[in-house]
């Protein structure tokens, strides 16, 4: 977890303010931010959803609970500390300026921020499937959404941390509570239960669902954004985004050269640097599948969340371009 130097450090620091982080934005990017200001723009999130007050975290622990998830990300390509704040400013930018905090209470936003920034804690730069291919520890531990139940645990271990635990002043029910959402929405981001996610939620919207309070819908609609925000990059603007595919893609390589190594097989072609030029119609291939689908359904719902699939459509058209 944080060293007491750099927690001081954070917690006598003054924040800037949202605007200037550009935090309402769902173009927002990190690239340009110092390690020390994306722990500052964290903190900044939180105090403007008036969280700190709301829930009497005490400024010292928040600090330094950002500060020791941040040291709990692997310095992988792509699955690191940035993606995760990225994937938390898009949560921010989608309560905020999409409009979406009118359906959480403040114990739900509280859980909905923290979940993203601790969702992908301890990566490895592999997925499920090459967990359960090289039957990692991982693998024995957890046989379904091997990653997403590690990120949980990652999660509960700095939460039970000395001077760690951003929950303490909650009360059983509401610790109960916010825990569930969190371990929840950490659990709904692996992709393969997207399908099943999406079907049931195009369920709710086909039968007019416009209130979202009953525990299963909201589960659904908290699992459906944070997908939205896990794969939040496909709809930056195109330098940054192609930049960052980029990354996943070198990722996704660097696990295919370990599945030839280690496991003597070839790797699919999303992982095979020997396929790289096929990246173009691979991205069109999970824009159409995953991306678009995803933003649309959100979109025809909740209005404010249109610059996502506007972005992504953007996009798109660029990887076409380049995929002829
Ligand atoms: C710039 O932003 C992005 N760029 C590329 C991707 N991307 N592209 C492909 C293909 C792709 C496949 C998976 C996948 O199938 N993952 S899995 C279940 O673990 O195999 C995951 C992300 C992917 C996603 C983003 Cl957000
Ligand atoms: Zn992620």
């Amino acid at each position: 977890t944080a060293s007491a130097d750099e927690a001081t450090k954070l917690y006598k620091g003054d924040i800037p303010s949202a605007e200037a982080y550009n935090l309402f934005s769902f173009k927002f990017i990190d690239f340009e931010l110092s390690d020390e200001d994306t722990c500052k723009a964290t903190i900044r999130m939180f105090l403007q959803c008036n969280l700190i007050h709301e829930f009497h975290i005490p400024y010292d622990v928040l600090c330094r609970w950002v500060l020791s998830v941040k040291k709990n990300y692997r310095p992988v390509k792509y699955h690191n500390w940035r993606h995760a704040l990225n994937v938390a400013q898009t949560m921010f930018a989608m309560l905020k300026t999409g409009k979406m905090e009118r359906f959480m209470t403040d114990l739900e936003i509280l859980g909905l921020l923290v979940a993203c920034l601790c969702h992908d804690l301890d990566h490895r730069g592999t997925n499920n499937a090459f967990q359960t291919k090289t039957e990692s520890p991982l693998a024995i531990l957890y046989t379904t959404s091997t990653m997403e139940h590690h990120h949980f645990d990652q999660c509960v271990m700095i939460l039970n941390s000395e001077g760690n635990n951003i929950f303490q002043a909650l009360s059983p029910e509401d610790y109960r509570t916010v825990m569930r959402v969190v371990e929840q929405s950490i659990l709904s981001t692996d992709l393969a239960m997207y399908f099943k996610k999406k079907s049931s939620f195009l369920e709710l919207i086909d039968q007019g669902e416009f209130d979202w309070q009953s525990p299963g819908k909201k589960e659904l609609l908290c699992g459906m954004m944070m997908t939205g925000c896990d794969v939040g990059a496909i709809a930056k603007p195109w330098e940054v985004q192609h930049k960052m595919a980029k990354l996943v893609a070198d990722e996704f390589f660097d696990q295919g050269d370990l599945e030839k190594l280690q496991l003597n097989t070839q790797p699919i072609a999303m992982m095979d640097r020997e396929r790289k030029d096929e990246l173009p119609q691979m991205q069109v291939g999970f824009i159409d599948v995953i991306c678009l689908p995803l933003y649309r359904t959100l979109a025809e719902t909740f209005p404010w969340i249109q610059p996502l699939y506007e972005g992504t459509m953007e996009n798109r058209q660029h990887w076409q371009d380049l995929a002829e």
